[in-house]
Order: structure tokens, then C-alpha cells, then sequence
């Protein structure tokens, strides 16, 4: 079953000049239940645009986008902020976590919003946090923990409310190479564990690795695909030809830490 269904969808930026910027031209994609792909792409190459129209967060120009059976440019503003609320979770690079909140207190936000009794909204707290290595740090705040525990904080916080889908933007862009490794050990178990969809933009080879499917982007179009077989070594690998075949980011030419 597709959890997300994107057919023929294009974003076109205006500019002041008059002279308009096609970010994404047309692309037509699919996400069955359970998998894991990432989103890679030169810079400029329409990646965080992809991310944005197709988790709503920016509206599409052109084109249909289903979302768990529903069409979601037929939403009105009302339904689309709760529709966003209920089937979505988040992971953001700079982990957007409130300071004024405890990170037990962030992670249940979806809940709050939601409307949760507290006692069920601390039984899931406790399973979710235990489950991403994180119960002990439930009363501090954000400032007082490490990055990798803010990011497994933000993660805990997107799919406790169990959404049909995750969407990650350079989820590790901020982390050292060992935090990078345990989010997305973490986001993998999820996968595997919980069939968690997910969907991630990644300059970062090393984590894009952890994905089952990686598309590649170029002037917002889908350039290439990569399926993951049975060797993350190998994936890995691939990746770093493919990068090298569309050009961009020198630093992304990283030495290999598999
Ligand atoms: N708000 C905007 N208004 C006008 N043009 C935009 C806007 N946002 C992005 N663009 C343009 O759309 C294209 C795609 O940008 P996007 O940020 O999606 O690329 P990206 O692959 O995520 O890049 P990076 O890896 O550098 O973050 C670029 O040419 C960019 O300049």
C-alpha cells in the first residue's frame, strides 16, 4: 500500500524580477508502508523543496499528492494543519526542540495538541523513550543534554503519535560522526521495528546508507535511484558513485566510516 502518492508535481518560485525558479519539474513518485528513502541531490538541486511540498509545509504548484488515501491539495487550511498534526512527524536538523519544555515534555507535545489524558500520554513517553535510549533524561531540558540525545528527543517526539509518515531534513547535519551513527541506528530500528515510513533529505552519504531506496535529484528532477540489495558496504559505495556523477557538494566526498 503507497502511504504517499506524488503524480506529475512541480514548485515554481516567483521572484521579485518577474523571472520564475521551476525547484521541482514534474516529478511523479511513490512510498509503500514500511519503507526507508532517502532524498540526495547537488546543492540548489530542489531537495529541501521536495521535502517541503511534499510534507505541506509549502504548497504545490502543479500536480496531485496523496498522503494515506487522502488528497491532500483539496484540504482547506483548517484540516490540512490537523491533517499535518495527526499523520505526520517531523525531524528537523537543528532539532527544534522548546527550551521553556522539559524533553519528556517536548516529546509528548503531538499528544498535548492532541488533546491526551496525561496518564496515557506518559505510559507512551516511557515506552518511546525507553525504546530510543532516552528515558533518563526526560526532566532536563534541551540545553543540558547532548546533540545526539536532542535529535533521539526530536525523533521520539515525531512518531509518538504513530503518524503514517516521517519526514527528516539532514536529520544528522548537526551531529559528530558517533551521535550521526546512533540517530540513524535509531531511525532504522524504527523502520524495521515499528514500519515506520520514512523519508529523509541527507547531504551525508554515511547516513543515507541506513536507507533502503535513495532518490537522487538534479535541477528538480528525479536524476537516478538507488536500491539498497543486501550490503549497506556496497550502498554506501554506490552512493558515493553517484554523487560523484552528479556533481556538487565536495564535502560530500567523505572517507568511508561504514
Ligand atoms: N523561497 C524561494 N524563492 C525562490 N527560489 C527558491 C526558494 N527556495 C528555493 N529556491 C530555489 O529553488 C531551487 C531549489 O532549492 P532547494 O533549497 O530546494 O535545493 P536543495 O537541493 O535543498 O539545496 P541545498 O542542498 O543547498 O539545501 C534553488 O535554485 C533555489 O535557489
Amino acid at each position: 500500500m503507497s502511504v504517499l502518492e506524488a503524480t506529475n508535481i512541480s514548485k515554481v518560485y516567483g521572484s521579485k524580477r518577474g523571472i520564475e525558479q521551476k525547484a521541482i519539474d514534474h516529478i511523479s513518485l511513490s512510498i509503500e508502508k514500511g519503507e526507508f528513502v532517502g532524498v540526495m541531490g547537488p546543492s540548489g538541486s530542489g531537495k529541501t523543496t521536495l521535502l517541503n511540498v511534499l510534507s505541506t509545509i509549502d504548497r504545490l504548484s502543479a500536480g496531485s499528492l496523496m498522503i494515506n488515501g487522502t488528497e491532500i491539495t483539496k484540504l482547506s487550511k483548517d484540516k490540512l494543519a490537523k491533517f499535518r498534526r495527526r499523520e505526520m512527524g517531523f525531524i528537523f536538523q537543528d532539532f527544534n526542540l522548546l527550551d521553556t519544555l522539559t524533553i519528556g515534555e517536548n516529546i509528548m507535545l503531538p499528544l498535548t495538541l492532541d488533546g491526551w489524558k496525561v496518564n496515557e500520554m506518559e505510559a507512551k513517553l516511557a515506552q518511546v523513550s525507553k525504546q530510543l535510549g532516552i528515558d533518563t533524561i526526560l526532566p532536563n531540558r534541551s540545553f543540558e543534554v547532548s546533540g545526539g540525545q536532542m535529535q533521539r528527543a526530536a525523533i521520539a517526539r515525531a512518531i509518538i503519535h504513530e503518524p503514517a509518515i516521517i519526514f527528516a531534513d539532514e536529520p544528522t547535519g548537526n551531529l559528530d560522526s558517533k551521535s550521526s551513527k546512533q540517530v540513524m541506528e535509531a531511525l532504522a530500528t524504527l523502520n524495521n521495528q515499528k514500519e515506520a515510513t520514512t523519508l529523509m533529505v541527507t547531504h551525508d552519504p554515511f547516513a543515507a546508507s541506513f536507507c533502503e531506496r535513495i532518490l537522487f535529484i538534479k535541477d528538480g528532477k528525479i536524476f537516478n535511484q538507488l536500491d539498497k540489495g543486501d550490503n549497506r558496504q556496497t550502498f554506501f559505495q554506490d552512493i558515493l558513485n553517484v554523487q560523484s556523477m552528479l556533481g556538487g557538494d565536495t564535502d560530500d566526498f567523505q572517507t568511508v566510516r561504514v
